[in-house]
């Protein structure tokens, strides 16, 4: 096995000297949470992680090495992992919660007693927690904690590219200034960037997103569709995902930059995405159990997508692609039959924060009034 050390490479230009060391704990030992530890530890933090896996925990600790989740990099020697939860939370200053939606409450909930009102506690995780209240893993936070320093890391990070030391870049987003710049001080290095965001809603939602259309860019490769095809796909996958995001108050500039647009575009383009290889194994012919069980990872899109459509029908906005979607991983239709009836669907308008949705289709029906015969209805 060959164990490339693009995290000690990068360590000696970016760790600055003469600093009190931050104390940062991060929860989770998948391949996400074990970047950032060794980025945090390369930056000179004392950095401790935690997972339940005793096997790993010692794997960790004596090869530093995470074999599971990352196993051809090396992660700095001083991250130290536990799976006692005390002790890695014991003088945590910074707390990074990389744990999937479904066990992150759970997991939060054993940390909180353990985490005060000064910790800075930020969720990595781009999923939605299962049920009907639609909670964001920053309002986990909120609800099960006293911290009062709450923010949201995404962007497109995928966590083997950021582990080769491949230049990167991610967002970090909070109502509070202060946690923002800490968080830039304690995770930018030489192969890692961290911009700012006050949106921490609209990031939070851009990263849950984005999962649902690599699933459906992920199938559509498989079944040999074009780049016109992806970019389709992609860009209208921007539009609803921007459509939904202000429905619940997010910004739509928040869209064009890293936690959007950015985030969209990697997991779009990438087989190292979970959520594009799920869709591709359903695009290859398999079912959604086969595709899921073969990834032996959680692909949040699953999931999320359930939640989403189920939230749109409820709020009256209009996803047509996150709905087909829907359609071929839980009612069985066929993804060829659903692209078709996706192309005949309504053609709105390209960018709605300049041309309003309802204004393209009103001149549509106007059109379709005056001039019945010039071409098939576009509003069917
Ligand atoms: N991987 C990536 O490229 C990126 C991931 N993210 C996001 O970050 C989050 C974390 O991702 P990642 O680091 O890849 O890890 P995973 O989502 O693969 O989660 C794995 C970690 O969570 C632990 N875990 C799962 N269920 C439980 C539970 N019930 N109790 C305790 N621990 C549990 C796993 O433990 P065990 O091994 O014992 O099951 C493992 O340590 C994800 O939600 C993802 O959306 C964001 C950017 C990039
Ligand atoms: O969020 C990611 C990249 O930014 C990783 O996506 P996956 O969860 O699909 O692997």
């Amino acid at each position: 096995m060959t164990v490339h050390s693009a995290f000690a490479d990068h360590s000696t230009a970016s760790r600055p000297s003469g600093e009190r060391s931050l104390q940062v704990a991060v929860l989770g030992g998948g391949s996400f949470g074990t970047a950032l530890a060794s980025i945090a530890a390369t930056r000179g933090a004392h950095v401790r992680q935690w997972l339940r896996d005793e096997q790993l925990v010692a794997h960790i600790n004596e090869q530093h090495v995470n074999v599971r989740y990352l196993p051809n990099f090396a992660i700095d020697p001083s991250v130290h992992a536990s799976s006692d939860m005390a002790f890695v939370l014991e003088q945590a200053e910074l707390v990074l919660v990389a744990i999937p939606s479904g066990a992150f409450r759970a997991v939060v909930r054993q940390a909180a007693p353990l985490i005060g009102t000064e910790t800075l506690l930020v969720s990595t995780t781009k999923g939605i927690e299962a049920g009907d209240d639609f909670h964001l893993m920053s309002q986990i936070l909120e609800e099960e904690t006293v911290s009062r320093h709450i923010g949201v890391l995404s962007g497109p990070n995928l966590a083997a590219e950021i582990a080769e030391g491949h230049l990167s870049a991610s967002v970090i987003a909070s109502d509070d200034d202060m946690t923002r710049a800490r968080i830039q001080q304690a995770l930018s290095c030489d192969h890692f960037r961290v911009y700012a965001s006050n949106d921490r809603f609209g990031v939070e939602l851009g990263g849950a997103l984005k999962n649902i259309y690599a699933i459906a860019v992920g199938m559509a490769a498989a079944l040999g569709m074009g780049e016109n095809t992806r970019s389709m796909l992609m860009t209208r996958a921007l539009a609803e995902m921007s459509r939904f995001a202000v429905a619940r108050g997010a910004s739509p500039m928040t869209f064009l930059g890293l936690a959007g647009i950015g985030d969209l575009i990697v997991t779009c383009s990438s087989p190292l995405s979970r959520n594009y290889r799920v869709g591709y194994a359903i695009g290859e012919g398999r079912s959604l159990e086969e595709a899921v069980e073969a990834l032996g990872q959680v692909a949040e899109g699953v999931n999320t997508v359930h939640l989403i459509v189920d939230r749109a029908q409820r709020d009256g906005v209009y996803m047509p692609l996150a709905q087909a979607l829907y359609q071929v991983l839980f009612e069985g239709v066929d993804p060829r039959d659903m692209a078709l009836s996706l192309m005949r669907s309504e053609q709105g308008s390209d960018v709605e924060f300049t041309l309003p949705r309802e204004a393209a289709l009103d001149a549509q029906r106007r059109a379709a009034r005056t001039h019945p015969n010039d071409s098939r209805d576009t509003l069917t």
